[in-house]
Parts: C-alpha cells; structure tokens; sequence
C-alpha cells in the first residue's frame, strides 16, 4: 500500500524531486568553469571594465590584476627581481611570480572572474562598506540579513580587522539565538573587510572593574563559556565563509562548525603577499585553547598536528587547513562569493527538519563532553589572564601599537 502511494507520487511529479533540483547549479557550475574558458573577448571586455570601475578596488586587488594580466598576456614571469628597496616593482614582480607556470589561459579565465567579482551587481570579498547597516536593526558590530532561508552574520569592525570585543561577543550571542529560532535553514558566519576575524579584541582587557583583574578575569570567563556555548547547542546547520585570515577565537571556534569554507585570499603585508592562515597564538599570549579546541582538533587534525597549532602556534595556509580537515574546501578567491554562496543556496533548499534532526544525531553524543571541556578551558584562562606572562603579552602588543 505504502509503496503504491510512493509510486503513485512519483508518477504525478511533474518536477525533479527537491535534492536535484538543488544540487543543479552546483553541478552546472563546475561544468562552466571546466567547459568554459574566457576568449580573447571576454579579457579585453573585461581589461575595459577595469578603466570604469568608480570605486579604486585597492593596492591588494591592483596587484592581482597586474599579476594576471601580465601571465595572461605574457606568461610567467620572466622579468629580473627588482631590488628591496625599489618596492613597488617587487610588489607587482613579486604578485607576478607568485602565479608560477599557471597556463595563460587560466590566467585569462582569473583575470575575467576578478573583474567580474568587482561588479556591484556581485558580491565580492568585501561585502559591504565599513559600518554600513543593510538589513540588520539593532547591531553596532555586526551586519545580520537574512535571505533565501540563509541568516547571514557578519563581523563587521574591518578597520580592527574583526577583532571581537565585548559588544560583539554579546552581540553574535543575541545573533545566533534569533537565527535558531528565525525561518532560515542555514546560518552563515563571516567578516566583513580583508580578515574573517582576528580574535579577541585584546583591549577587552584593558578595562578594569571595581573589583580588579580577578573580577575581570572572571567575568571574561564567564562570557567566554556562555558565548562557546551558544556554538555547541546552536540547533541549525552552522557554516563559516572565511573570507581571510583568522586569528584565535575565530579559528578554534571552526572546529564547532557544520562546513567551512575558506578563501585563498592574499592579504599584503608591508607590501609582501601572504596567503590568509588560520593562527591560534595562545602560547605566544601567555594564554591556552579556547573554544573547546583542546578536544575538537585533536580529534578533526591528530593530536600532534594539534599540538603544533594550539601549542606552538603554527600558522596554517587555507590549504594546510584544509589538508588538516579543520577547513572543508578551500576556493579562489576571485570566485570565492560566487561559488559559496550558490553552494549555500543549495543548501538552504534542502527539507529543514532532515537538516536539523541530522545534526543533532550527530552533535547529540558530542554535547554534554563539548560542554564539560569549555567550562574546563575557561577554568584554566580564568587564571592565565591572571599571569604575568599573558598581561606582558597584552602589553606589548597594545604599547607596539600605541595605545599604551
Ligand atoms: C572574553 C575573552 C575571550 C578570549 C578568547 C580568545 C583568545 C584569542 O582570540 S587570542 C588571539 C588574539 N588576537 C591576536 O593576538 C591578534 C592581534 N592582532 C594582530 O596581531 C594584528 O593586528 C593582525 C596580524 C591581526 C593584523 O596586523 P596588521 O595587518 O598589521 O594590522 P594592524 O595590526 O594595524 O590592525 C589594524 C587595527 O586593528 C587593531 N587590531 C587588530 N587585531 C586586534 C585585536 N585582536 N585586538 C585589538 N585590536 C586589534 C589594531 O590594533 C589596529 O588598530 P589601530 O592601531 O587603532 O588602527
């Protein structure tokens, strides 16, 4: 009877059931960027308008393009390395060289990808202007919108490159529980800017209360382990686009994640291109793990890959992190929007009770452990903020940038 009901709903379909149609774009997707390749056309369409664009899309993007262009038209780079002090030349020699044998034609392909992603009419790695406010009512540090049943929260302080302070921790809080309890199927985490987020703002703390460093250490305990909590119970399917480099908190907190989709954004330093890294200096801070990654990445990397990262503070690339499983697919940047963003869609087309139920089969026997190792962590902070070797660590890093 069951199976002739199921038949009977087969036949008067009149549609693909709801996981092909979803899945459509992706696949489609993939089957233009392979079967299609920008013509001469397309880059010289685009190479014009790159002369129209209103808004100077910054150095960071001027060298890319110069870099792609010059492959492009010319292949690798054949020029002699210009020396330190001629900087400019070494920044685009150095953009150019970067791109080792990359074939002219995928060089073309990039190049038109990047132009296209400079578009207003697409979304690009910076996704809204600095302290602007779309959808979002209520929030200082953040753009909250929702639409295509995707909540998206973004950080958004891009000139602190993302570090979060006290106000955003309480903020991404309120976030996250009206998203669990909003119409989306999806909630997506990401920056604002050129970093995802770099952490914890350290002039969180600067500001001493009454009661002292103790109360202060213990109130920033009692935030942490609230603010990680609201991770582990988040009832939705959780992604995070990184849209580049991430620092601490923001890098722990990954491994609480459902996906996370990374950039292979370069972001420039003193001129020098550096790929976007997942870092987590505790040591170097005088602190310890947070975010319950002294059990998540040992589990998601192997214990002693962990041990590298929360320890030693090694820094990952996007690939590494990938390769480690802390990151679930990496993409290039000029694209990065674009694919991730029709991925998501997908997703969010997906039945939402399948969704949700099936996270919670699988964070239900994690639960009560993932919350036993944050209250553990945040014991262990409470007292690292309280050591000489983390306020010296503080100290400098506010003194090398002038605050102290
Ligand atoms: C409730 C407590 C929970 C505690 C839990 C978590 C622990 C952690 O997250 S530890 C990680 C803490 N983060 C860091 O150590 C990163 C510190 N920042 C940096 O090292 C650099 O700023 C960074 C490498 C991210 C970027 O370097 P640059 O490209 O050279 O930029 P600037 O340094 O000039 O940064 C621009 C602007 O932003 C301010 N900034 C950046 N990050 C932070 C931060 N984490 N805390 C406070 N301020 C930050 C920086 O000071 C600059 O400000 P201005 O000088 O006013 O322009």
């Amino acid at each position: 009877m069951a199976m002739a009901y199921l038949a009977w709903r087969l036949a008067r379909r009149s549609c693909p059931s709801s996981l092909q149609v979803t899945s459509f774009p992706v696949v489609q997707l993939h089957m233009n960027r392979t079967a299609m390749r920008a013509s001469q056309k397309d880059f010289e369409n685009s190479m014009n308008q790159v002369k129209l664009l209103k808004k100077d899309p910054g150095n960071e993007v001027k060298l890319k393009l110069y870099a792609l262009y010059k492959q492009a038209t010319e292949g690798p780079c054949n020029m002699p390395k210009p020396g330190v002090f001629d900087l400019i030349n070494k920044a685009k020699w150095d953009a150019w060289n970067a791109l080792g044998s990359l074939p002219k034609e995928a060089a073309r392909q990039n190049y038109v990808d990047l132009v296209s992603s400079l578009s207003p009419s697409l979304e690009s790695s910076s996704q809204v202007e600095p302290g602007t406010d779309r959808k979002s009512t209520g929030f200082e540090t953040l753009v909250v919108t929702s639409e295509d049943g995707i909540t998206k929260i973004m950080f958004n302080r891009p000139k602190k490159k993302n570090a979060i302070n006290t106000e955003m921790y309480h903020e991404i809080m309120r976030a996250l529980k009206a998203a669990s309890k909003d119409d989306s199927i999806i909630t997506v985490l990401t920056g604002n800017g050129d970093y995802y987020s770099s952490g914890n703002d350290l002039t969180n703390f600067t500001d001493i209360p009454p009661g002292g460093v103790e109360e202060k250490a213990k109130n920033n305990a009692v935030l942490l382990r609230e603010f990680v909590g609201c991770f582990i119970d988040f009832p939705k399917p959780l992604i995070a686009v990184v849209n580049g480099p991430a620092v601490g908190i923001s890098v722990t907190l990954l491994g609480l994640f459902d996906a996370v989709y990374a950039s292979d954004r370069m972001v420039f330093f003193s001129l020098l291109p550096l790929q976007a890294t997942f870092h987590t200096p505790f040591s170097h801070l005088g602190q310890s793990p947070e975010g319950c990654s002294s059990y998540t990445f040992p589990k998601i990397m192997s214990p002693a890959k962990a041990t590298e990262m929360l320890i030693f503070g090694k820094k990952l690339t996007a690939g590494e992190a990938c390769a480690q499983g802390l990151v679930t697919e990496v993409f290039p940047d000029s694209t990065f929007q674009k694919e991730v963003w029709t991925r998501l869609k997908a997703f969010a087309k997906l039945p939402p009770n399948a969704l949700r139920i099936s996270k919670e089969v699988i964070r239900k026997r994690e639960r009560e452990k993932l919350h036993a190792v944050n209250a553990e962590e945040c014991n262990v902070l409470q007292g690292r903020w309280l050591s000489d070797e983390c306020t010296n660590a503080v100290v400098n890093f506010l003194s090398r940038k002038s605050k102290l």
